[in-house]
């Protein structure tokens, strides 16, 4: 008798549940949507004291709606829209666009026991950067074909917590044959890179002039940049053994490769941009130049092609601003880099150049590796991997070392987002404006932080960065990528639902 009830009962329960099932499923976001974002909602306010938008700083809020940003108001017009929905007040913390990192290596596929899109791209959203390109080497193979960039994208896949785009590489094998590389830029890479001295990938073997001026002729038809690591080989340094003697010394390394490494490339280079004038051959195509340390002639030679009018642009990181070569400990491979960080008067010299607007962005090139190659315990620096790691460090490197040149919040955004957008041809994104992508960085200036080992970092190899140890100014308190709160005081969304980026 019992069993009996409890056989007829089964089927009106199933039917029951079915229907709770149905109900909840239709009335709530969808599972999916939940795990990409910390918050449930897919339209809310932010409300803050600070919001950085390009008609100034305002206190208000900003509607995203979708993904987007649906409408920004002043302090004053808060109230009535607020009865519109959610609301999250974020006090006196800044609310500015999300950072786009132009110049990042992730590594993956291939190597990515060096870094990878999972916690390359959380370190990412722990930082501040809502959208990063990652370079066409390091990670095996090198994008630079159609095919290889498919494998870049099916790596990417539900494996990244911001935004990322593809450069493409420029090397001999593909300059030369338009339609290969046509098949990269209809693929989707957002640009090409291409590197004027050994990159130190077996994969990634260096371009001339020849091969650049052919590149650049195919880019200007798809009105994409072409990235060049400006450095020549020269031969008229240091002797063989005089470096090998002293190769613990950060003086020796800097020796081998001096200003006129940068000088020679650029130099050449500013003979092809002449092309990229208005009316001219490569008209349409852009030159940007990576990672500029070099501010005495190599500047020149740049400020002189853009009072031409040659359609140029250059970046420089945050390592070049924030440490110089006599602060570099003998054995401390954690600070090489090509081109090297020079000495203290280069430094002031790129500050400058950056407030005057000579230099128009900023990058980390974060080019990380595994500890063994940086050869700490050895610390010889003509050995070890060249690279810097700074990805989740650079909103507040860039912040700390700025102040005493009165830098502002509305240059971190331009350096940061708004120019770095421009130049990877994203134009919903770098600014605080009604339609733009809602990519959100919120943080407090004024905290001050020590990046010790008990600062929750996300790069897969924390003890090679540079920055580890320093005090810094500048908490990330939130990041939103298309309106997905991705990252919140430690925490990131269970899923990783940033996209990749490809240029059409
Ligand atoms: N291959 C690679 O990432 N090289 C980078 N590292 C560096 O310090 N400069 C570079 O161009
Ligand atoms: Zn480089
Ligand atoms: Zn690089």
């Amino acid at each position: 008798m019992e069993n009996l009830f409890q056989w007829r009962l089964f089927p009106l329960l199933t039917l029951l549940v079915s229907f709770m099932v149905f109900f909840y499923v239709q009335s709530h976001p969808k599972l999916s949507e939940i795990r990409c974002s910390l918050l449930p909602y897919q339209h809310y306010w932010i409300a803050s004291k600070r919001i950085v938008t390009p008609q100034g700083i305002i206190s208000g809020a900003g509607m995203f709606s979708d993904g987007k940003i649906a409408s920004v108001v002043k302090e004053d017009e808060k109230r009535e829209s607020f009865k519109l929905g959610h609301v999250i007040d974020y006090g006196e913390a800044v609310v500015m666009p999300g950072l786009i990192d132009v110049h990042t290596h992730l590594d993956d596929p291939g190597k990515a026991e060096w870094e990878g899109f999972p916690s390359g791209t959380k370190a990412a959203a722990a930082g501040g950067i809502t959208t990063l390109v990652d370079m066409p080497l390091n990670s095996f193979p090198s994008t630079v074909s159609r095919k290889t960039l498919e494998l870049k994208i099916k790596s990417a896949e539900e494996r990244i917590y911001v935004d990322v785009g593809f450069w493409g590489g420029l090397v001999p094998e593909n300059a030369f044959d338009r339609s290969a590389l046509e098949d990269l830029l209809n693929a989707g890479v957002l640009g090409l890179k291409s590197f004027m001295c050994p990159s130190g990938i077996n994969d990634f073997p260096m371009t001339n002039t020849t091969h650049i001026k052919e590149g650049l002729s195919v880019l200007a038809k798809y009105r994409r940049p072409l990235l060049v690591h400006a450095e020549i080989q020269q031969h008229d340094h240091l002797g063989l053994q005089e470096v090998v003697d002293d190769a613990r010394s950060y003086s020796t390394y800097l020796k081998t490769r001096p200003t006129s490494w940068e000088e020679a490339a650029i130099s050449e280079l500013v003979t092809l941009t002449k092309d990229t004038r208005v009316g001219g051959s490569a008209s349409g195509a852009h030159l940007h130049i990576v990672h500029l340390s070099d501010s005495t002639s190599s500047l020149d030679l740049i400020k002189e092609a853009k009072s031409l009018g040659d359609s140029v642009t250059v970046e420089t990181c945050p390592h070049y601003l924030a440490f110089s070569a006599d602060e570099i400990g003998d054995g401390d491979t954690r600070f090489k880099c090509a081109p090297p960080i020079r000495d203290a008067g280069n430094k002031e010299k790129l500050w400058e150049a950056l407030l005057e607007g000579h230099i128009d962005m900023l990058s980390s090139d974060h080019s990380p590796t595994i500890p063994q190659l940086k050869l700490l315990d050895d610390g010889d620096f003509l050995k070890a991997w060249g690279g810097i790691s700074s990805l989740q460090f650079v909103l507040p490197v860039t912040w700390s070392y700025g102040k005493k040149y009165g830098v502002s919040l509305e240059q971190l955004a331009l350096w940061w987002s708004e120019r770095p957008a421009k130049l990877a041809g994203q134009e919903s994104k770098g600014r605080i404006a009604i339609g733009n992508l809602a990519d959100i960085v919120v943080w407090e200036p004024e905290v001050e932080f020590n990046l010790d080992d008990d600062h929750p970092v996300y790069l897969k190899h924390p003890s090679i960065s540079a920055y580890m140890g320093r005090k810094l100014y500048g908490k990330v308190s939130a990041t939103f990528v298309r309106g997905n709160l991705v990252y919140q005081e430690g925490n990131h969304a269970s899923a990783a639902c940033g996209v990749t980026i490809l240029a059409k």
